[in-house]
């Protein structure tokens, strides 16, 4: 089995609901199975300012599905919880981003292994702490990572969906 870390987020809807959505499909991949999931988060956005804030989280998953296919469900899993893309980095229903997997370094037309922002989000850095703390993103520590940035902007969930 292979490891892997999602990392999910939504700002339309019900937020809580739609990541729980997420989460069963998730738990739905053939050959696959969560190992942890992490805090959920309240999350200024990032990227594109003018939008609701975020609910984030991360999950640990082992599986058998190559980085491919694994992109492919979680594509379905957005398609069937009805994303739709109008801006760049604007509001989402869900998006399940895949962080990394194993050790795999590659950048083709429809994926990029490790994702290449999650040192720039905090949204990310600080579930995936949740998850593995001593998690190595190019050559630094994700605390590392995590100086350079304003983690003012990310706060735990405390649910009032
Ligand atoms: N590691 C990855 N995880 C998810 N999608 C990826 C990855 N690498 C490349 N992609 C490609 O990115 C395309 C666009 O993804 P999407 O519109 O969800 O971007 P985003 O998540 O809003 O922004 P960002 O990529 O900055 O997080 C996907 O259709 C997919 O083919
Ligand atoms: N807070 C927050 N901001 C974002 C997010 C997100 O999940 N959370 N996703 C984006 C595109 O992937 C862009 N900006």
């Amino acid at each position: 089995m292979s490891r892997a870390y999602l990392g999910i987020g939504t700002n339309m809807g019900d937020r809580l609901n739609n990541l729980n959505d997420a989460i069963e499909h998730i738990k739905q991949f053939e050959n696959t199975e969560i190992t942890k999931i992490s805090k959920v988060y309240e999350t200024r956005p990032w990227g594109y300012t003018n939008q609701n804030d975020f609910l984030n989280l991360c999950v640990s998953i082992d599986t058998n599905l190559k980085p491919e296919e694994l992109l492919q469900k979680c594509l379905e899993v957005e398609l069937n919880l009805k994303r739709e893309r109008i801006i760049r980095w604007g509001p989402r229903t869900i998006d399940i981003d895949i962080l990394i997997y194993d050790d795999i370094i590659c950048n083709g037309e429809k994926l990029t292994l490790p994702h290449p922002r999650i040192q720039e989000r905090a949204f990310v850095l600080i579930p995936l702490m949740d998850l593995k703390e001593d998690l190595i993103i190019k050559g630094m520590l994700l605390k590392e990572w995590l100086n350079e940035l304003d983690a003012e902007e990310v706060k735990e969930y405390i649910g009032d969906e």
